[in-house]
């Protein structure tokens, strides 16, 4: 029997690894999954995780917990970014390994390679140069999770793994006006335009800015996929002092394409206007993943059927709530 505690289980994509891990479950593997809630376990609590870890001694540790946001959110509470994003890795990775932990996978992000870094960016990118000031403290945070899990790994002999997804999206999302990003921001403002009649939807920034989409389901079975190597196979593709694994779609859309989908998508048919007040963030964001492809993964939702899976998940789930 394999203990494995998902930490941030009902976010987006801690419920979506916490799905496949219940179906693979159902299907007869020996998993027992620990879980635990924000309001019951506070990660950024080092006294509380410490005695969470030391009772429940999971085997297998996923951390997807995280404070997330879009580029407005991570430029509003920079502070908020840091200290959390900080504090939950440091009390998970460091606590895992006093209760012995074996296996960790951590979830960091596209933006821990520098604004201006060669693209398609390749993990080999990390440290290259200067950050986007737009997320810099939350990018200083995950790259700070990779080091963690790699100092550990060569100090004390850990298998502490990271993942490093691209824009992400799909069922579970964040659909706040504000303070999401930029896909379930549009999903809303291009449904509320239609559902209000309006004629005209404004969008952030130029339109011009590159970004690539993965599907959570995708970044959910990549992540079980990256757990699951043996250890050999991971060790033989990563670097000790470069052990993170990029993860994404391999083909991105400008801000305005992608606009232009969604309204395709929520069946808009007015004015797509660019509010050139706001940033555009990093010109363009778009992994290599050819670490990833080369050990056999590649992804399969297409950016479209995504965008309708997740209009309609939204119209059910999310379209009514007071935000
Ligand atoms: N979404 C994206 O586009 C991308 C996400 N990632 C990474 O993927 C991971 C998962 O992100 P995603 O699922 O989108 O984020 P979500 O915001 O959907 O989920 C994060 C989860 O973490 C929980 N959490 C946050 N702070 C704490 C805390 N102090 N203690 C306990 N639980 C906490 C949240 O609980 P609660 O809601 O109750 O606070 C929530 O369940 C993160 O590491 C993120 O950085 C990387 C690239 C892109
Ligand atoms: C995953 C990644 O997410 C964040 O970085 P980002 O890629 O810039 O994320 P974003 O989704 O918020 O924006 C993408 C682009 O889209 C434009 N844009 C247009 N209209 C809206 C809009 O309505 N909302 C938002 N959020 N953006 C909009 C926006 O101006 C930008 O050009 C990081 O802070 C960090 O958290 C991180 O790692």
């Amino acid at each position: 029997m394999t203990r494995i505690f998902v930490a941030g289980h009902r976010g987006m994509v801690g419920s979506a690894i916490l799905r496949r891990l219940t179906a693979r479950r159902a299907e007869g593997e020996k998993i027992d999954l620990v879980t635990r809630t924000h309001a019951e376990l506070d990660l950024t609590d080092q006294a509380a995780v410490r005695r969470f870890m030391q009772s429940e001694r999971p085997d297998v540790v996923i951390l997807a917990a995280a404070k997330v946001g879009g580029i407005h959110a991570n430029n509003s509470y920079p502070a908020d970014f840091i200290y959390e994003n900080l504090m939950i890795e440091c009390n998970v990775i460091h606590q895992a390994f006093a209760a012995g932990v074996r296996r960790l996978l951590q979830l960091g992000s596209s933006c821990i390679y520098p604004r201006m870094a060669p693209q398609p960016m390749a993990e080999a990118a990390l440290l290259t140069g200067t950050l986007e000031p737009t997320n810099e403290p939350y990018a200083i945070a995950k790259i700070a999770g990779i080091k963690l899990c790699e100092s550990y790994n060569r100090q004390h002999g850990t298998d502490y793994r990271s993942v490093m997804p691209t824009n992400l999206y799909g069922p579970g999302d964040n659909f706040h006006p504000d303070n999401s990003h930029v896909l379930p921001a549009l999903i809303r403002r291009f449904h509320e335009a239609v559902r209000d009649g309006l004629g005209e939807v404004v969008i952030w920034g130029t339109g011009t800015p590159r970004r690539e989409f993965l599907h959570v389901d995708d970044m959910a079975e990549a992540s079980l996929f990256v757990l699951d190597l043996d250890r050999t196979i991971y060790d033989a593709n990563t670097e000790p002092m470069l052990s993170h694994i990029n993860v994404g779609s391999g083909s991105d859309v400008s801000i305005g394409d992608l606009a232009a989908m969604v309204a395709q998508v929520t069946g808009f048919q007015g004015e797509i206007r660019c509010d050139t007040t706001k940033p555009d963030g990093t010109p363009r964001k778009l992994m290599d993943v050819s670490r990833l492809s080369a050990m056999g993964w590649r992804a399969r939702i297409e950016l479209r059927d995504g965008i309708g899976g997740t209009y309609r998940w939204f119209l059910e789930n999310a379209a009514e709530a007071r935000m």
